[in-house]
């Protein structure tokens, strides 16, 4: 599903609205009855009241058209009407429609006293949407925060008014606690930034014209700045496994992990591997983990370092399919020797977390030997330290995508939506995972998983979105079993089974 610019946005609803040959006020229609289908979804009892605050836009617009359509279903619904600008002519049409609808209108006007509100209403706010044309200031902006002063639930229509949509965050924004995006996902869904404004966010889904046709009509460019990955398209991208495959076909990975004190990564990484599908795994381990490796983990075979406690010396990689280097594995002088070596030796692409990368960030020289469309996974803090610290979530991915077209490789950043950078400059982001993942060894799983992945062949790409989304959806069926709370990182490896399973149903 992509991601469009507000500019896009206007071009599609433009495409839809001649495709179709409907109207702009048909298609208002058809976003707010979206819109309403969700509300009422969230809030099934119509006495509880909803008071619908409206703007004079489209997205005022929509908020009039909410309103009517909640009335008809009996709700106890009353609007609002901020008179900030000219009414857009299909906000026109649909104040006129309320009228003979027993809603209770109330007119705000510049300098107003700020109406009463019962507490146990629910607030739609409906006063900006993708229009936004610079920060709310003044009298609206005052507004804003009454309205986040009051105890009210606040439910956004497409976006709390005042956020930015497609850059950073300037002036005030209502806070919302849920935020019911209407069509196509926004890039400022995506920032860590927002999540305060946004609240719970969902996607409500109405027929709109493909983006990917766009181009033309947007002039230059792609018709979309990133893709959101969703669990339709991945479901097609999953291998066919047949009756005579066996170990080889699934290819066999290698994995440089754990040190002394630090031999769970090693483990837990290892199993993600295998469950994720691959045929064998070889795990290079210092001496003193060998046992805790043969005991804790059979099925991994073991290749023995000289060293005790650290990796210092990896032997031939020509056998392996994949190969996984990082977790765990410290940064002492022999080991970042071992990394730089593995490196300029391995020829295929590689996955790179954790200390491999804190390594990598220290002797910047290491980032050209990084085998082409290999695969990093920083979280923020090592994002950081390998590409320089930046101003916001969106020069992030800016910088995000520039260093891995530049140097061929696939940027995982690790956030709540983690976002994938490719060579071709494309940007996905992930939907699944959630706040109990950020616990102990969820990121050396991910590792796990995504050099299984590489193992079976899948292509760089592909192995990042698919275990990114496997990841998280292991996540969230295991904290749907177990609570967020009780996670561990064995826990999503565990359910890496049924993640794969939903997927492909
Ligand atoms: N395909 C869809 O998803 C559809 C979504 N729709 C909704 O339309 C809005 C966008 O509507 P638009 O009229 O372009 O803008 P807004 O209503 O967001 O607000 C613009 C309005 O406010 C003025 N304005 C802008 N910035 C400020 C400011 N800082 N202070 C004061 N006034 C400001 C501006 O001049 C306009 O008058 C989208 O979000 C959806 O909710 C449609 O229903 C079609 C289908
Ligand atoms: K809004």
């Amino acid at each position: 599903m992509r991601i469009l610019t507000a500019a896009q946005l206007r071009a599609l609803d433009q495409a839809t609205i001649r495709a179709e040959k409907i109207t702009s006020g048909e298609l208002m229609e058809r976003a707010a009855k979206a819109f309403t289908k969700a509300f009422t979804r969230h809030f099934p009892d119509p006495e509880r009241p909803v008071v619908v605050v409206c703007g004079t836009g489209n997205n005022g617009g929509d908020g009039l058209v909410v309103a009517r359509r909640l009335k008809s279903r009996n709700y106890k619904v009353s609007v609002i009407q901020a008179n900030i600008g000219t009414r857009s002519a299909d906000n026109q049409d649909n104040f006129k429609r309320l009228k003979g609808q027993g809603i209770e209108v109330r007119q705000l006007t510049q300098g107003d006293p700020w109406p009463a509100i019962a507490p146990e209403a629910v607030v739609v706010d409906a006063l900006f949407g993708t229009g936004l044309g610079r920060p709310v200031a003044g009298y609206w902006a005052e507004l804003i925060d009454y309205l986040n002063a009051l105890p009210n639930f606040r439910v956004a229509v497409d976006l709390p008014s005042g956020l930015s949509s497609d850059g950073p965050q300037e002036g005030p924004c209502v806070h919302a606690d849920l935020t019911l995006c209407l069509g196509l996902p926004k890039l400022a869904l995506f920032a860590p930034a927002n999540t305060q404004l946004l609240g719970n966010w969902e996607l409500v889904t109405f027929p709109l014209a493909d983006p990917d046709r766009l181009h033309p009509e947007v002039g230059g460019g792609p018709a979309y700045q990133a893709t959101l990955n969703d669990a339709s398209e991945l479901g097609g991208l999953l291998k066919k496994r047949y009756a005579n495959d066996h170990k080889g076909t699934f290819g066999h990975a290698f994995l440089v992990a754990g040190a002394f004190g630090t031999m769970g990564a090693a483990v837990i990484a290892g199993r993600a591997v295998l469950r994720a599908g691959a045929g064998l795994l070889t795990c290079h381990i210092p001496r003193s983990g060998y046992e805790i490796m043969q005991i804790s983990f059979p099925e991994a075979m073991c290749k023995v370092d000289t060293h005790r406690y650290h990796s210092t010396e990896i032997g031939d990689l020509g056998a392996y399919d994949s190969i996984g280097i990082g977790p765990g594995i410290g940064q002492e002088a022999l080991t970042v020797e071992a990394v730089r070596s593995v490196l300029s030796r391995y020829e295929r692409p590689m996955v790179i977390d954790a200390d491999a990368i804190n390594i990598i960030a220290a002797h910047p020289e290491l980032l050209k030997l990084i085998p082409k469309n290999s695969l990093l996974t920083p979280h923020p803090k090592e994002f950081a330290r390998l590409f320089g610290e930046t101003e916001h979530d969106f020069a992030r991915w800016q910088v995000q995508r520039e260093v891995a077209k530049r140097n061929g490789l696939v940027i995982v950043l690790k956030t709540g939506f983690t976002s994938i950078a490719t060579p071709g400059g494309e940007l996905y982001f992930n939907p699944t995972g959630n706040p109990g993942m950020g616990t102990a060894g969820t990121g050396d799983a991910l590792t796990g998983v995504l050099t299984g992945l590489l193992a079976q062949g899948y292509d760089p790409v592909t192995a990042a979105r698919l275990g990114v989304y496997l990841h998280g959806l292991a996540g969230d069926l295991a904290a749907e079993e177990l609570s967020q709370e009780f996670l561990l990182a064995e826990d999503v490896v565990s359910h890496l089974g049924q993640a794969y399973r939903k997927l492909r149903e």
